[in-house]
């Protein structure tokens, strides 16, 4: 199976091109090629595959197989393949998710997308994941209890579920350990992507992330867009922000008036290969 190994600011996934290649168990290749001694080493696997109501689809598994419905970081990944492989000559294209269609804009430098502008849609506040105790626009603070700590989160969807949570500081957190606790918390019906933040100005946060399915990221776009979307209910930034992650930064934005989310960012290729998945089992 011919791949290309592609990053959105170190959030690393396999890229397979569906248009050309057959994948006939994705979360068994997914869980394979993830594996950094035994497989290629990712965070994931995303198909890009033919669309009946888009230019192209994004089909996005985590490391450990589970599907996502969306991903901030891979789509943007996704267009750069799509036109500097030759499958688009357009600079504004549409994606099939499962999180619905999202629109990008490319920016493309000496022949090659060198930036991408994605409109992430409309945030959902999750209440029926995570009960929200007031209006939205009001603060969003509900408190929830791991290793007997209390911590209090906002829910926000961007077509998967996040828990956005404030801390004084992010550096210091030891994500092995609580990471898994939030992911795997019984009020997390479908689990969760847990983003930990710390304020530094109205323009300015940073954060890091224990993914669904991934474990710590460098990087995570719907977290970084949910990030954003919290600490604007919440009155602690303004509507344009930047995201500061271990792997770099994302410019995002909250159209109050549309109700839509955008987030503009990087996407890099490392290397084309080709790897064997004939004997995955499993
Ligand atoms: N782990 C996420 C999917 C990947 C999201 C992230 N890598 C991004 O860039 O948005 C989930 O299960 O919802």
């Amino acid at each position: 199976m011919k791949f290309t190994k592609m990053h959105g600011l170190g959030n690393d996934y396999v890229y397979v091109n569906c248009f050309e290649e057959k994948i006939d168990n994705p979360p068994a290749v997914a869980r394979f090629v993830s594996d950094r001694h035994f497989g290629i080493g990712s965070d994931g696997l995303i198909m890009i595959n033919p669309s009946k109501t888009a230019d192209f689809e994004m089909e996005m598994y985590n490391a450990d197989g589970s599907r996502g419905e969306m991903c901030g970081n891979g789509i943007r990944c996704v267009a750069k393949y799509v036109y500097d492989y030759g499958l688009t000559d357009k600079t504004q294209i549409s994606v099939e998710t499962l999180g619905g269609i999202k629109y990008l804009d490319l920016t493309v430098e000496d022949g090659k997308v060198s930036l991408v502008k994605v409109d992430m849609g409309k945030p959902e506040l999750e209440a029926d994941l995570i009960p929200i105790i007031s209006e939205r626009e009001q603060v969003i603070d509900e408190p929830i209890e791991v290793d007997g700590k209390e911590y209090h989160m906002t829910g926000v969807s961007m077509g998967n579920p996040h828990a956005v949570i404030y801390v004084d500081d992010v550096k210091g957190l030891d994500l092995e350990k609580i990471g898994p606790k939030f992911e795997n918390h019984e009020r997390f019906p479908k689990r969760i992507n847990t983003e930990f933040v710390h304020c530094i100005d109205r323009q300015t946060v940073e954060m890091r992330v224990w993914e669904r399915g991934s474990g710590e990221t460098l990087a995570c776009g719907t977290g970084a867009c949910a990030v954003a979307v919290s600490s604007i209910l919440n009155n602690l930034t303004d509507t344009q922000v930047t995201v500061k992650l271990l792997g770099g930064d994302l410019q995002i934005e909250w159209d109050r008036e549309k109700d839509r989310v955008f987030m503009t960012g990087p996407a890099t290729v490392v290397f084309d290969g080709v790897i064997d998945i004939t004997e995955i089992k499993e």
